[in-house]
């Protein structure tokens, strides 16, 4: 597989050395708003780059016939956009606010737990994220998309970044040295505690979700998840 990487920092050279590792080759490096960019030359397209580069870099990819794996976070708003570009183009598109496995394992945990939680009003639920201070969004993604999972199944209404009101689910952001990313929830009552956590130890589970992701998605025309890839639930 031809591969073009969209942003060279962290997760793009920790991707480099995955997919090398499995046998593709990286046919492009792009790690500034580039003109001259070789679409032709590439299979897929995997973005980490800025939360201020991301969409145009994806809408570039589907202009030009490429599918994107997007794991880049913090630029959601524009995401039905990028969904709707996708389709136009006929292209294929995965975006995850977190690819490694046992995220995607911690997700499944975050929904059962919370339908369990449902309509125990005793217990609140509030959630803390840690990551390095090179970190440009807070919330990470992967806390956005843990509390849209409680959302979707507990009569919780939205999210609130250091703050709390009824009905929104707190999310606590620290920013400290090199942490890869460590994402815990807790609901809390008078009488105990219950707490799900997953830390990551690198960024070798992001990376390697990802280049899966890129293999998956050959052939492949529409917009995924990492539940299709992974096959999950
Ligand atoms: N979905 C997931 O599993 C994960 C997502 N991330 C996200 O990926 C993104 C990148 O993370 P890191 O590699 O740690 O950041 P980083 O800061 O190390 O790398 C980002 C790179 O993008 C480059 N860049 C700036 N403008 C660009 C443009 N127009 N086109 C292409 N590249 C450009 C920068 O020069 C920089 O080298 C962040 O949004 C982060 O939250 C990080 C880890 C896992
Ligand atoms: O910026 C990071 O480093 C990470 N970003 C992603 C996020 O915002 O959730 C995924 C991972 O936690 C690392």
């Amino acid at each position: 597989m031809k591969i073009g990487l969209f942003g060279y920092g962290k997760m793009g050279k920790m991707i480099e050395q995955i997919a090398v590792e499995r046998g593709h080759t990286i046919v492009a490096k792009i790690d500034t708003g580039a003109t001259d960019i070789d679409f032709k030359s590439m299979d897929v397209a995997i973005d980490f780059s800025t939360p201020d580069a991301a969409f145009e870099n994806i809408t570039n990819c589907f202009k030009n016939g490429v599918p994107v794996i997007s794991g880049t976070t913090g630029w959601l708003s524009n995401y039905a956009d990028a969904v709707e570009l996708c389709q136009k183009h006929d292209g294929g598109f995965i975006y995850a606010s977190n690819f490694s496995l046992g995220v995607n394992i911690f997700f499944e945990l975050n929904t059962h737990l919370a339908r369990m939680m449902a309509g125990l009003e005793q217990y609140k639920v509030s959630m803390e994220e840690i990551h390095h201070t090179q970190k440009l969004d807070a919330p990470s993604g992967t806390a956005i998309t843990l509390a849209e999972g409680i959302i979707q199944n507990s009569s919780y209404e939205n999210w609130k970044l250091h703050d709390t009101a009824d009905k929104a689910i707190t999310i606590n952001s620290i920013r400290e040295g090199m942490v890869p990313g460590t994402h815990s929830i807790s609901y809390e009552s008078a009488v105990d505690k219950i707490e799900i956590k997953h830390v990551a130890h690198n960024r070798e589970g992001f990376a390697l979700g990802a280049v899966i992701a890129a293999e998956w998605i050959q052939g492949k025309t529409g917009v995924f998840t990492m539940k299709d890839v992974l096959n999950l639930s």
